[in-house]
């Protein structure tokens, strides 16, 4: 299929190639992996504990962002690899600098998520 074709693609096939590149880095790398099993087990914790309307959304809002932030280190990585086969400083640039941005939302979103579940580990108390 050339170029053109693809972009007369319909709105549902789209969508579609999005779940395929979803589905796709789930199963070759091991991060994301790391990171749905960490959400899932927050989501199980905040239900658990009853968040309010307001904790969810600021939980969802930091999902969100780790998760397509991982999303587009995995974009940015096959593009590298693509582009540059060979070992070249400005291919390490651009991985190294791709999987900073994941390492940021990541630690950030620790924090977060500690100050989220403390008031309601200290009610426990
Ligand atoms: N073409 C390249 N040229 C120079 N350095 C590269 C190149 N490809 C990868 N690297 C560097 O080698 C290291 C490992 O890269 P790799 O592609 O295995 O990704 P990774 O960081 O291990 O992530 P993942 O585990 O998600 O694949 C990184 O520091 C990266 O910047």
């Amino acid at each position: 299929m050339g170029l053109r074709d693809y972009k007369r693609a319909s709105l549902l096939n789209s969508f579609g190639y999005a779940i395929n590149g979803i589905i796709r880095v789930i199963k070759e790398e091991r991060n994301i992996k790391i990171h749905l099993c960490a959400t899932l087990i927050v989501i199980a914790l905040a239900s658990y504990f009853h968040f309010s309307r307001n904790d969810w959304m600021v939980l969802l809002i930091i999902i969100t962002i780790v998760i397509s932030l991982e999303l587009v280190n995995s974009a940015v990585e096959a593009v590298v690899d693509l582009a540059s086969p060979e070992i070249h400083p400005l291919a390490k640039k651009a991985k190294d600098v791709a999987a900073g941005a994941v390492l940021v939302a990541a630690i950030v979103s620790v924090i977060i998520g500690f100050l989220l579940f403390l008031p309601y580990f200290t009610i426990l108390r």
